[in-house]
């Protein structure tokens, strides 16, 4: 996946990320986290397919037509309906920009490893594709290529971020210091014992917003 990403990296100035929900949440969440919200790095990431405002994709068709971009397509069904359109859009943007055979080496899909139309148009146009693992879903996905694709294109250290993933698994391990634990039991307590029934996560960080979205 690295040298796919870097590869992809020397000859572009846009990732084009289309996906919605699951495929797409963790990978802004934490391009945003880590980057920040004006990242100073060569390749920006773009994401679509998570609205079908035609005024918003008009706006990104104007915005690639002086730049250099690829695209990668994440759904792990392959069907859902916003994605499947996007992709559309900036397929054929690609192809009538670089032409059919360039624009194949520009395309990235993300999906199941063997189900869903997007496997089918993948193996079927020659893409490079990266497996969804079936027991992982969407919310829990930003370790797997839908998150880590992404992330490797725009430069983040990935090494960096699976070392802090797995301190934090070794830190968790002993409950008294596990924050996720704590903050689950006080609003189960304050759910059950004390009558709260709703809830709200914000955050006032701009670059942590997509964490609670
Ligand atoms: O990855 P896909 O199959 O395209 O699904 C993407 C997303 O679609 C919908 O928004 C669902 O509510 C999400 O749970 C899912 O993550």
């Amino acid at each position: 996946m690295k040298s796919v990403a870097s590869k992809l990296r020397e000859k572009i100035e846009v990732l084009i990320v289309v996906g919605i929900g699951g495929s797409y949440l963790g990978a802004r969440a934490a391009e945003e986290m880590i980057r920040g919200l004006y990242a100073n790095d060569k390749v920006e990431l773009i994401y679509v397919g998570n609205t079908i405002s035609s005024t918003y994709t008009s706006q990104v068709k104007e915005y690639l037509s002086k730049k250099e971009f690829g695209i990668v397509n994440i759904s792990k069904s392959g069907t859902t309906t916003e994605p499947g359109i996007a992709f559309r859009v900036f397929k054929e943007l690609l192809e009538q920009k670089v032409g059919k055979e360039e624009a194949v080496s520009r395309i990235v899909a993300v999906t199941d490893k063997a189900k869903g139309a997007l496997k089918t148009l993948a193996d079927n146009e020659g893409y490079e594709t990266f497996v969804i693992p079936d027991d992982i879903g969407g919310r829990y996905s930003v370790l797997t290529p839908v998150g880590i694709f992404p992330l490797l294109v725009a430069g983040v250290d990935v090494d960096a971020m699976f070392n802090g993933a797995k301190k934090a698994r070794k830190d968790t391990t002993d409950l008294e210091n596990n924050e996720a634990y704590k903050y689950a039991v006080a609003r189960y307590l304050l759910n059950t014992k004390h009558g709260y029934k709703s809830e709200t996560l914000v955050s006032y960080e701009l670059q942590m917003q997509m964490f609670t979205e």
